[in-house]
């Protein structure tokens, strides 16, 4: 059945919900992993009325483990985007696998900076996501990173996540991480670090006494550029969580509002894009 969809664009009585995975979450969690949370985007949308837009990463770590050959690090931008040419039907592949076993059904859509910041593009991309919404269809989404060069980059999906947030017009951003929410240094090197289960704000002086370096091989940006996600995505008026991606039930957790990794309250109402 088809849905109408309400004026502000979200489908009639539903919450819209940007979920953002990270690398080292799709490829250590693996099929199960991710058959697990699309049986909680099933669950929201059942049971909470909650409509999921679906951000992963993966692209290149996927294929990086495939190909002998590729360096660890150092890669070139021509190296990176030939392995996330390589890794990203590889990436949607087990997406795929766990939508159908969930009685789902998804879509891919490969983005670049230009086609969030031009109006038309921006628009089409819109209309593209609402017609699937409308189908009760998950769109999956990702930096197009085979032709995206360094001036049009998001520069990493949690950037990519806030943007598409504020131009969906998300209520929540889920940021699906490999640590259990912003700590007050990073627990990878102190293991008597704290979380921060609530922040009212990010500041400034946050932003500069936070890691850029990623926790994992695999990962890009760390904590700086999820709090930055969560910075612009606060100012659009979207609230954004961070969140540990394999904790059991832990979208349905943050739909109940448990107290679960680092809530990051939104600025301002939501206005329209
Ligand atoms: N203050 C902090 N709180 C939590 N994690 C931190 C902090 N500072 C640095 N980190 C690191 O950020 C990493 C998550 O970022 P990243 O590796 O880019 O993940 P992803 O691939 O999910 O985007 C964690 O593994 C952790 O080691
Ligand atoms: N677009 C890239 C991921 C870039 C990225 O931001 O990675 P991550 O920090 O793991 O979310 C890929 O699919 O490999």
């Amino acid at each position: 059945m088809s849905k109408s969809q309400t004026e502000t664009g979200n489908t009639q009585g539903m919450r819209r919900w940007v979920v953002k995975a990270g690398s080292n979450m799709v490829l250590s969690g693996g099929p199960l992993l991710l058959r697990a949370w699309m049986q909680q985007v099933a669950q929201l949308r059942r049971e909470h009325n909650i409509e999921v837009i679906w951000v992963t990463s993966g692209a290149i770590a996927s294929a990086a483990d495939r190909v002998p050959s590729a360096r660890k690090k150092g890669r070139t931008l021509s190296e990176k985007q030939a392995l996330s040419a390589i890794g990203q039907p590889m990436v949607m592949d087990l997406y795929n696998l766990a939508l159908n076993a969930t009685g789902l059904l998804g879509a891919q859509i490969l983005l670049t900076y230009d086609d969030i910041a031009d109006d038309v593009r921006r628009r089409n991309f819109q209309n593209t996501v609402e017609q699937l919404l409308t189908w009760d269809v998950t769109p999956v989404l990702n930096e197009n990173d085979a032709v995206a060069t360094e001036e049009i980059k998001f520069g990493d999906n949690d950037s990519l996540s806030a943007r598409v947030a504020w131009v969906t017009r998300a209520e929540r951003l889920l940021i699906l991480t490999d640590v259990a929410g912003l700590y007050d240094s990073d627990p990878r090197k102190n293991p008597h670090a704290t979380r921060v289960s609530h922040l009212k704000r990010v500041t400034q002086e946050l932003l500069d006494s936070t890691d850029k370096g990623s926790g994992s091989s695999r990962g890009t940006g760390g904590m700086y550029s999820k709090l930055s996600a969560a910075q612009l995505a606060a100012e659009h008026g979207v609230e954004t969580w961070l969140v540990q991606g394999d904790v059991p039930s832990v979208l349905l957790q943050v739909a109940n509002n448990a107290d679960v990794g680092t809530r990051i309250d939104a600025m301002r109402r939501r206005r329209e894009k």
